[in-house]
């Protein structure tokens, strides 16, 4: 049956929490004193949005078929996403078959790559790409985890990042994440509260309950080795992002350097299966970290993931909401997804794009069964209460 081709793609920005999810206001854990490559200037160690983390907001990117159905997709990019959406991709959409996602990508990427390859065009190409599937799936009326072959299990279970592992327990998440709150700008007493915060987190939780450290780029090799070393015998599960993604040698370093038993994160920073490539050629890390709405989008994601299978690495996508939901369902080596906790406590399960997504499935009990998936597409729906701005036509 030959689908109806597609007529407009249309870029929007939003603002206030959402897909840009770091874009909060009042006091809220995701920005409570987090160790950051910014934290080496006082002025930017006590708010990442002091120095601008929640600078781009909410790209909201819409794809129009012929016969009036659209596909939508929210990722991190705002108005300069816009711009390279309207101005630049869309041309390789509009009189497409929806279904040529291939090509599409193909095009969008190597029509960038002299000044794209990493972070906002990979971003811009993500929510396009997943747009499209989104558009595919609801002409096709089926969610996309069952375009991408169906659900290998019957039910995702999540662990759950933010600053409170023990409500998060209760909560039934199969382990926390905490941010890490002290640099190594702070010296040794930072690193002695890093580890203080551990043992205590793990009095309250436990022996058996995974407890992990998001270090957010902030560190050095040295300081994140002394760290691991020091967080041992508390059970730390694993390490995440310590160092700059673009130090793939500090990272083959880094783990060869953690004690037996830690795991070493990263990824959600990288983008493309050249990227991830390098991350798994160089034994960079234990489990890789892709964002979907970041790395390239699920056309790419299928591509890193199946380099990670060959060779034996898990993939556990960064939090990226319904996007990564109906990937992770669909794969033996994602046996888990993570649940951003975006209450500001946070000692509620709140939707994690709120309020942007209608529809958004929330762990119950720290699992979502692959039955709460099961709508066309992704299963969600634009919230068109959220004010919208398109800044640029074509
Ligand atoms: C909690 C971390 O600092 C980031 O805010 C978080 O978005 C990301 O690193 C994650 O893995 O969820
Ligand atoms: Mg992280």
């Amino acid at each position: 049956m030959a689908l109806p081709k597609i007529k407009y793609v249309r870029a929007f920005t939003a603002t206030g929490g959402g897909a840009d999810y770091h874009d909060q206001t009042g006091a809220h854990w995701i920005d409570d004193h987090i160790a950051t490559p910014m934290s080496r200037y006082p002025e930017y160690r006590e708010s990442r949005r002091s120095f601008g983390i929640n600078v781009l907001g909410t790209l909201v990117v819409e794809i129009e078929a012929d016969d009036g159905t659209i596909g939508f997709a929210v990722t991190t990019g705002g108005e300069p996403a816009c711009y390279i959406v309207e101005k630049h991709l869309a041309r390789f959409l509009e009189g497409r078959n929806p279904a040529d996602y291939e090509k599409i990508w193909d095009q969008m990427y190597f029509s960038t790559q002299y000044y794209g390859r990493k972070g906002l065009v990979v971003n811009a190409i993500s929510g396009v790409d997943l747009a499209l599937w989104d558009l595919l799936g609801k002409l096709r009326g089926e969610p996309v985890h069952q375009l991408l072959g169906g659900p290998v299990r019957d039910e995702l279970q999540f662990y759950a990042t933010g600053a409170r592992p023990d409500v998060a327990k209760e909560l039934g998440f199969i382990g926390g994440k905490m941010p890490l709150h002290h640099g190594p700008a702070e010296g040794l007493e930072g690193l002695h509260k890093n580890v203080a915060m551990l043992a205590d987190m793990r009095a309250k939780v436990g022996d058996d309950f995974w407890l992990m450290y998001d270090c957010w780029m902030a560190l050095d090799v040295d300081y994140a080795t002394r760290l691991a070393i020091a967080c041992h015998e508390h059970g730390l599960k694993w390490l995440e992002e310590a160092i700059s993604p673009d130090d793939y040698w500090g990272y083959a370093e880094l783990k060869r350097n953690v004690p037996k038993g830690m795991l070493v994160t990263t990824g959600e920073h990288e983008a493309t299966r050249w990227g991830f490539r390098m991350l798994l050629e160089m034994d960079c890390c234990d489990i890789i970290q892709p964002d979907v709405g970041w790395c390239g989008g699920v056309t790419e994601l299928l591509k890193i993931s199946a380099l990670a299978d060959a060779k034996g690495k898990m993939v556990v996508p960064h939090g990226s909401s319904v996007y990564s939901y109906h990937f992770v369902i669909t794969r033996h080596n994602s046996p888990f997804a993570e649940f951003l906790m975006m209450h500001p406590g946070p000692t509620e399960v709140v939707p994690m794009f709120a309020p942007q997504l209608l529809g958004e499935p929330v762990p119950v009990n720290g699992r979502i069964k692959a039955s709460q998936l099961d709508k066309p597409g992704f299963g969600v729906e634009l919230n068109r209460d959220v004010p919208l701005n398109r800044p640029y036509t074509h």
